[in-house]
Formats: structure tokens, sequence, C-alpha cells
């Protein structure tokens, strides 16, 4: 048997201040991430709203401290992965590919390649399946091989998601119980798990799971922290004119604090990392929003990180994965045109005369408003709360 890689999928983050803007490009110029009726002004939009965004964005990324901290503890993970897999005799190489910044998946590929690994599994750092992340990051791969089959490892497997895994929530709990312990009354605390939000279309029309694999996930832990305590559901983070997934993580906080709950523990469950949207997001911005509400007492729980307990159930997830039948990206993932995102599905391009005209009328609004917006500063676009 060759030689045995592993492949972690993560989202990647701005190092420094000035990748911010090529960063937010790379995202907005992702179709999973939105979609666009016209194909030829996806990339002049992202670079619109990239450009647009970045002021906003670099704000918050100086509140912690100028970059995101998310290669660093992806590596640090990986590393720790590394260790635990050859403390079980599974000499294993860990590779990380970003999907929005660097190390990027395709150097990863490249990698993969020169070390002549045989045997990959492909495992994305999100513990739930959505088409936005866990998704585009397995299209991606599906395009590479399509576009260099010989980058291809002879046998690769994919693993979609990996919520249920009882390592991970022991460790969520983990988490849970030792900060519930610092209470005089735990048992009056009210449990807050806020999820990274998605649009509604992607659960309504394109059929993405994630909504469902969260809500389960949210009962999984619960059900393994074995404790009275109240909790609630939100989800956080919308950008954008179109509705999210709900309720929104700032309504959910109103609403609990106008029925007087004083002390909230949130638990940010949609990712593993420590990263923007639980430094800057919750620890700065929903904090204010409580304390103004009332809510005296807010706490967060960290990220796993590299909490033991989450590492050595990676382990496992590769070795049962190394041992099962291959899976491969095309079976996690629908054919390209049954995915419809972004927009509802009338305003798809298409050969009708009717498309053709509304795509060319499209386009010169889309232009008008670009124009009004870079020479006023306010428009149409902000209007909508796109940037
Ligand atoms: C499971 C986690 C995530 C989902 C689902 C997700 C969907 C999603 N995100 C955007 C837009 C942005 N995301 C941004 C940063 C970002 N997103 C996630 C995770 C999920 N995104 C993470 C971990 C990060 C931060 C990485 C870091 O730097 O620490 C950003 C940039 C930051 C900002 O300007 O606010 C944008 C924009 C959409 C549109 C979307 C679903 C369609
Ligand atoms: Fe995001
Ligand atoms: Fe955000």
């Amino acid at each position: 048997m060759g030689r045995v890689g592993v492949l972690l999928l993560n989202l990647g983050g701005p190092e420094k201040l000035e990748d911010v803007r090529p960063f937010l490009y790379n995202l907005f110029a992702d179709p999973e991430i939105i979609r666009l009726p016209i194909t030829w002004l996806q990339k002049p939009l992202a670079w619109f709203i990239a450009t647009t965004r970045s002021s906003k964005s670099q704000e918050n990324y100086r509140q912690i401290g100028g970059g995101s901290p998310l290669r660093r503890i992806t590596e640090e993970q990986a590393e720790a992965l590394q260790t635990d897999l050859h403390q079980r005799g599974q000499d294993a190489k860990v590779y990380i590919g970003m999907r929005y910044w660097y190390p990027f998946t395709e150097e990863a590929i490249a990698a993969i390649k020169r070390d002549n690994v045989e045997q990959l599994v492909i495992l994305p750092l999100y513990p739930q399946f959505s088409i936005s992340t866990s998704g585009s990051s397995f299209r991606l791969l599906q395009n590479l091989w399509r576009d260099y089959p010989n980058l291809q490892p002879a046998d690769h497997t994919v693993i979609a998601s990996w919520y249920k895994r009882p390592g991970y929530l022991q460790a969520m709990a983990d988490l849970i119980q030792r900060e519930l312990t610092q209470y005089e009354d735990p048992d009056s605390v009210h449990i807050f798990f806020s999820a990274h939000g998605v649009p509604l279309s992607y659960v309504e029309e394109a059929g993405d799971p994630y909504q469902q694999e969260i809500e389960e996930c949210t009962e999984l832990i619960m059900r393994t922290v074995n404790r009275p305590n109240k909790y609630t559901l939100a989800y956080q983070s919308r950008v954008g004119p179109v509705e999210w997934l709900r309720p929104y993580t700032e309504d959910a906080i109103a609403d609990l604090a106008e029925r007087g709950i004083e002390r909230l523990l949130v638990v940010p469950i949609s990712f593993v990392s420590e990263h923007i949207e639980t430094l800057q997001e919750i620890d700065i911005e929903y904090r204010e929003i409580a304390e103004e509400a009332g809510i005296h007492d807010f706490h967060r729980v960290p990220a796993l990180n590299t909490h033991p307990v989450f590492i050595s159930e990676l382990s496992e997830i590769v070795i049962d994965a190394l041992n099962a039948p291959s899976v491969d990206v095309s079976e996690t993932l629908r054919p390209a045109e049954q995915v419809k995102i972004y927009p509802p599905e009338r305003w798809e391009w298409g050969m009708s005369p009717a498309a053709e005209v509304w795509n060319g009328r499209l386009a010169m609004l889309g232009f008008l408003a670009l124009m009004l917006e870079l020479i006023s500063g306010q428009g149409p676009l902000h209007f909508v709360g796109l940037l």
C-alpha cells in the first residue's frame, strides 16, 4: 500500500489587513456563495462587493489583532492530528487546503501529488455539511480532478459531515460543562447555540441539509451535556439583502432578554476554530447587544481548537474511513445544474427571448447601480444592505 494522506479542508482567512480585499474577492467569486443570473457578471460583482465591503470587514479584523487566527489554529490541528495518528500506528501525512486563502486547496493537491499519496482521506473541518462550505470545497476538488485527472490519488474518500461522532459531542459537552461549573447556580444559565447562517433558499430550494444537521447536532450535544438547562438555537453572520435561516442571533438575544433571562452561555457550533465570527461578532457585537438588553452575564465557550478528545475523534474518523469503502466527491454533490441557489429559477440564463431581454436589462441596471454607487458612495446596493 502506498502513502496515506489526510486533506483537511477549511475556509481560510486573511492574515493581514491587506489580505482582506483579495480574500473577500475569492469568497464572492465563488458561485456556491453567490450565484448570479448572468455568469459573466460574477467576477465584476465579486470585485465590486469585495472593494466596497473591505473597509468594514478590515475594521472587524483590526479589532481582533489585524488578521484571522484561522491558519495558525488549523496548522496546530493538523499537527496534533498527525501526531495522534502516528501514535496509533497510522503513518499518515496531514495536508491543509483552504478555500479562499493560503494555503489554497490547489497547493495541497500539488503537494499530495508530489508526495505520491495513494490513499487520501478528505476531511472538512466543518462538522455539518453545507453547500456553501464543505460543498464548495468538494466542488473545487471535483473541478480540479476533472481538468487534471493525473492529480487525483488512486484511492480517495470523502467525509461529508461528522457532527454525530461521539468524541466530537463529548468534547463540545466538556467545554460547556467546564463553563457551567464556574457559576454559583449553573441550572439558571441559558445555553445559546449560535450557528453560522445560510440564505433560506439554500435549504428550501437547493436542498442544503445544513439546517437539519445543525438542529440535530444541538440536540445531540444537549443530550450529551445531560443537564436541565434551557437552550436556544439561532443563526448569526447574515450578509446581503436576502432572507437567511431564522431566528437571527440578535433577535433571539433580544427575545430572551425580554423574557427576563440574565445569564447567557453562547456556544458557537458550526466551526471548530476561533475565527472572526467568534472573536469579533460574538465577543464584541453580540455581547454589546446583550448587555444593552439587560443580559449582564454573557459568556462564550471557547472553540474546540486542539481539544484532545476532539483531535482523537478526528483520528478515529480517518481510520474508519480508511477501512470503509471509498466515497467519491461526486456522491456528496448534486449535479451542478440541480443546485439552484441564487436566484429563483425564472431568472436563469436561458435561450428564450424573454430571458435574453431580461438578462440585458438586468445587466444594464446592475451596471448603472454600480456606477451610481461608485460615484456617490451611496445607492441601491447600500440600501438593500449588501455593502
Ligand atoms: C459553517 C460555517 C460557515 C458557513 C455556513 C458560511 C456561509 C457563508 N458565509 C458568507 C460570507 C462570509 N463569510 C465570511 C467569513 C467566514 N465564514 C465562515 C464560516 C462559514 N460561512 C468563517 C469561519 C469565516 C471567517 C474566517 C476568518 O477570517 O476567521 C466573510 C468575511 C468576513 C466578513 O466580511 O464578515 C463573508 C463575507 C456567506 C455569503 C455564506 C453563505 C452563503
Ligand atoms: Fe462565512
Ligand atoms: Fe460576520
